[in-house]
């Protein structure tokens, strides 16, 4: 049967990379998909939003809904202190496999956690099973119908605390119509867009950041 397009990315990464040299596989990754085969990682213009919100939060407890290949998983925990772990979440078994072997390539298995399952069942067992209290960030970059669900499950969960960070990508395009409004409105979060573009292309995008208030 023919190879996925995420089991090429696979390959070109384990031909490419440079073995537990995590730059080196994003670099490996953004090549890849601008140059042969488009694919929806957060990629290298919106990641640099993506590092400076991280580096702002500075978590000790991360999470992301949507692991797809492990780019944005990467992006983060090369930028976590030592004894700060990222949870990311993927319902797709095939994804959450690839993800799993790309991120042992960059040496970062030790800090991410792959979760596999729906986030709106998972988020509720983040306390008893994953030993989460509160969440410091989170990167939302699944279903886009899923970010403003998600994000009152996280609230009605008790995981947000005063200065917990949110950053969703895919504002814009494909957008995130409902989670905008929501968030926008809502008197505890502090909302501020990010424009910028959609991965490898042209195309207008932006990314959202929500503090919340407490
Ligand atoms: C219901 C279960 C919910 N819970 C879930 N729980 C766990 N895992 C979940 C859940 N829902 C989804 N996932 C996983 O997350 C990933 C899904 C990611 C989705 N991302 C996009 O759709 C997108 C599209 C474009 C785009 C732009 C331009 C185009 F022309 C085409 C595409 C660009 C972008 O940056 C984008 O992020 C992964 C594929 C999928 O298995
Ligand atoms: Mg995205």
């Amino acid at each position: 049967m023919d190879q996925s397009k995420e089991q090429r990315i696979l390959n070109s990464v384990s031909y490419n990379a440079v073995k537990g040299d995590p730059e080196s596989v994003l670099d490996c990754i953004d090549n890849y998909c601008s140059q042969k085969e488009w694919a929806m990682n957060v990629g290298d213009e919106k990641g640099v939003i993506l590092d400076k919100v991280v580096e702002e939060a500075d978590p000790t407890i991360a999470l992301e809904f949507g692991t797809y290949v492990g780019y944005s998983a990467i992006r983060i925990a090369r930028l976590l202190k030592p004894n700060a772990r990222l949870l990311t979440i993927e319902f797709n078994p095939e994804f959450a496999s690839i993800a799993r072997e790309i991120i042992e390539i960059a040496g970062l298995s030790e800090k991410i956690t792959i979760i596999e399952g729906h986030s709106q069942d998972i988020i509720p067992q983040l306390r008893e099973k994953y030993q989460v209290d509160k969440v410091d960030f989170v990167f939302l970059d699944h279903w886009k119908e899923r970010y403003c669900p998600d994000t009152i499950l996280l609230e009605e969960c008790g995981y947000l605390k005063k200065g917990s960070i949110l950053l969703a990508d895919n504002i814009v395009y494909p957008g995130a119509p409902d989670f905008v409004k929501y968030i926008r409105s809502h008197k505890s979060f502090d909302c501020t867009n990010y424009p910028s573009h959609l991965e490898y292309m042209k195309v207008e995008d932006a990314m959202e950041k929500a503090v919340y208030m407490g």
